[in-house]
């Protein structure tokens, strides 16, 4: 969702390599997170060997259960960061101990350049109240209230007046596309449109970032679509960075700057789109995506070959960040191979050949 240069569908790069060091822009910054349940937690990530149990030893001889185990990434300014996992892989405690909602059991949390672990409790209300906002599953909207007084109510008890927090409700409100139903109350309203007013309200402080724990489960199909078509709309429009749990891929792949994948607490692989159906890191990750329409994921960068010397090399040109579905057309129309060019230097080329391979579903050169 990081808006392209041109209108041609592009994927962001792997730009954030998780070897690298710390990413002094990132505005979420998580290393060695661990969050372990049940008596004596905190000595499992201090031990080699209990650290190395699987899940159901570790359970035997401790008692406890590693939700997160030594999870690090970091998270760009204005990214949308999908964490996705199967149930019990542990997403929803990791995005829950980024805003210490859970107690994290070692490691370092920082967020907008404050380490969030050593907030005391008075810290951590002005934190949740002026910089993040969480978005569930279940909408958690008063019932008695208006749509326009739910959309204020963090407002209200941030201290800001009645006038200019109506002032402030009314444009949210009107942003999620609920303009005329200010004064309906929740039970009024359809399951999709109590979700709006769930957004309109995390929205609403103007948070530096927003947390989703799988906001559209509970919607149908259908409502759901609009909904994650509404959050990339909304995103395009604010540029939040945003931080979303699901476990359903086709939305990890539509919302996802780039996706953490869990197993067992562990990070499998964390990567864009494209990554991690190009070169899944292992036979989980594969079985997950392998479903996925290939040619609606994979970049060109993922299927260029290196120029032979019989070929062409005055035909047309693209970028390797462009979506093979959205380069089909140019390439089968082409009478010389399509040039991939980044910054004036030609990276590869492609052809009919490449194209057909994953239009077909083949395998498409990963
Ligand atoms: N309060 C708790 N006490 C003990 N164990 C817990 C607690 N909360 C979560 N767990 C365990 O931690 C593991 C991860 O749970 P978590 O809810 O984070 O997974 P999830 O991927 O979000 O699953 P789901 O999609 O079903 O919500 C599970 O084994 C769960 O049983």
């Amino acid at each position: 969702m990081t808006p392209a240069p041109t209108d041609v569908p592009q994927r962001r790069g792997a730009s954030h390599d998780e070897e690298q060091g710390q990413d002094r822009d990132a505005v979420i910054s998580v290393r060695g997170l661990w969050k372990v349940f049940g008596p004596k937690a905190d000595r499992v990530p201090k031990s080699s060997e209990l650290c190395g149990l699987g899940r159901r030893e570790l359970m035997e001889r401790t008692g406890c259960t590693a939700a997160v185990r030594d999870v690090r990434f970091d998270v760009a300014p204005g990214e949308v960061f999908v964490v996705m996992g199967l149930s019990g892989s542990g997403k929803s405690t990791l995005v829950r101990c980024l805003t210490r909602l859970v107690e994290p059991t070692a490691g370092e949390v920082v967020l907008e350049g404050e380490d969030i672990r050593t907030a005391d409790a008075r810290r951590l209300r002005e934190l949740r109240r002026n910089r993040f906002s969480m978005v569930f599953q279940h909408f958690g909207l008063l019932p008695h209230r208006r749509v326009v007084d739910n959309v204020a109510y963090g407002l209200e008890i941030r201290g800001m007046g009645r006038a200019e927090r109506v002032k402030r409700a009314l444009e949210v409100v009107e942003l999620v596309g609920l303009a005329g139903y200010e004064n309906s109350y929740p039970d009024q309203l359809s399951g999709g449109m109590q979700q709006r007013v769930g957004l309109a309200r995390a929205l609403a402080g103007d948070p530096g970032i927003l947390f989703f724990d799988e906001p559209f489960s509970a919607l149908d199909p259908l409502i759901r679509r609009d909904m994650q078509n509404e959050v990339i709309r909304l995103h395009r429009e604010v540029g939040k960075t945003m931080v979303f749990i699901t476990h359903d891929l086709s939305e990890a792949l539509k919302l996802g700057d780039r996706i953490l994948i869990m197993r067992d607490g562990r990070t499998v692989q964390c990567g864009t789109g494209d990554e991690l159906v190009g070169a899944p890191a292992d036979d989980y990750v594969r079985e997950f995506v392998k479903d996925v329409p290939r040619a609606d994921v994979l970049t060109l960068r993922w299927i260029m070959r290196d120029p032979r010397p019989d070929d062409a090399l005055d035909g047309p040109e693209l970028g390797p960040g462009v979506v093979v579905r959205e380069a089909t057309r140019a390439v089968l129309a082409a009478e010389k191979p399509v040039r991939v060019v980044e910054e004036g230097r030609l990276l590869g080329v492609v052809g009919d050949e490449e194209i057909l391979a994953v239009v077909a579903g083949g395998e498409g050169g990963a």
